[in-house]
């Protein structure tokens, strides 16, 4: 008869006694697929992170299998919704019974999208980055989601001085009292006319936002619209030249600081009656700098999040 494998999470006690906030496991790889409004469920690769606490002072351990094994079940569902994620965080307490009353889920994954280009017929294929993270703690369920969405930024500043370069040098190559509607039409046309641009960005705006822990669906692509909306440049997938001239026309009509963007943002988001509370933080990766100009902000809540 082979001898019982020691369990030392059962058997020995900790030497050290307190509790803990979160323990367990993070950057496990699980297939899901995941439900989100208005779209069939879809396949994504998420790294998961999976915690109960630890209230027993005296036990050495929590049991990591039984956490694994109850997310791993996830992976076998048809479509992953809030009541699951939910079922699985109350898995990951019954498990540990007498030794953890808290339980934790986050979710990292890319969900694909497929995005019209802004003018031709085309399409194709964009990854958002997401994050939920539920927790739940005597009963009370709280959902937050997390969505990154990519977009360009024109600089303002930039654009003013870049004006007026134009205007100097228009000053100097034209008579006032002698102008030529086709010889200024053309100078417009050239490099020479229109001899300075402002600078752009790669820019991304990274926001939380905690959902009602009722909702009975996922709705990521509300909130990425709501924000690649109220932003207006987007990042492109398809582009011919007439997407890229219209894109070239929505960033000289929303010229701004990251300060501007931070702040339309959170007009849309304070507006949106889905979203109790969020915070959100603007990155603009400078082309001027080597450095990025950032702007955070929440919505204000008193117990709400912190910048
Ligand atoms: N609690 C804990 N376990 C760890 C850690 N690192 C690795 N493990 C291992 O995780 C494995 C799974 O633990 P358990 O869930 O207790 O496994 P088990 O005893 O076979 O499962 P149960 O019978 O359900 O308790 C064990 O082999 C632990 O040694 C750690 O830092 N903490």
């Amino acid at each position: 008869m082979p001898h019982p494998m020691p369990d030392i999470a059962n058997t020995s006690a900790s030497s050290v006694h307190h509790t803990l906030d979160w323990v367990g496991m993070s950057a496990i790889e699980i297939p899901l697929k995941i439900a989100t409004k208005g779209m069939a469920a879809t396949v994504i690769n998420a790294k998961a992170q999976a915690f109960v606490n630890l209230i027993d002072t005296h036990a050495k351990g929590i049991h990591m299998s039984r956490l694994f094994l109850a997310l791993d079940r996830l992976s076998n569902e048809a479509s992953v919704t809030p009541a699951q994620l939910k079922t699985t965080l109350d898995a990951f307490i019954s498990s540990h019974d007498d030794i953890s009353d808290r339980a934790r889920l986050s979710l990292s994954f890319e969900l694909p999208l497929r995005r019209s280009a802004l003018l031709s017929d085309n399409s194709g294929w964009k990854f958002y980055p997401i994050t939920l993270d539920m927790q739940l703690n005597q009963g009370q369920l709280r959902v937050e989601a997390g969505v990154e969405v990519t977009y360009s930024s024109t600089c303002p500043c930039s654009a003013a001085l870049a004006r007026q370069l134009i205007q100097e040098n228009f000053k100097r190559d034209f008579d006032a009292e002698n102008l030529n509607f086709e010889q200024v039409l053309k100078w417009l046309g050239t490099t020479e006319g229109i001899s300075a641009t402002p600078h752009s960005q790669r820019s991304v705006a990274q926001t939380k936002v905690l959902l009602d822990a009722q909702l009975g669906e996922f709705d990521f692509v509300a909130i990425i619209d709501e924000i690649e909306q109220t932003l207006k440049t987007p990042v492109q997938t398809a582009v011919k030249r007439e997407d890229e001239q219209e894109f070239a026309r929505l960033n000289g009509a929303n010229l701004m600081f990251c300060e501007d963007a931070a702040r339309k943002v959170k007009a849309a988001l304070d507006e949106r009656a889905d979203v109790l509370d969020f915070w959100v933080r603007i990155n603009h990766y400078e082309s001027l700098h080597a450095h990025d100009a950032v702007a955070i902000t929440t919505k204000g809540l008193p117990q709400g999040y912190q910048p």
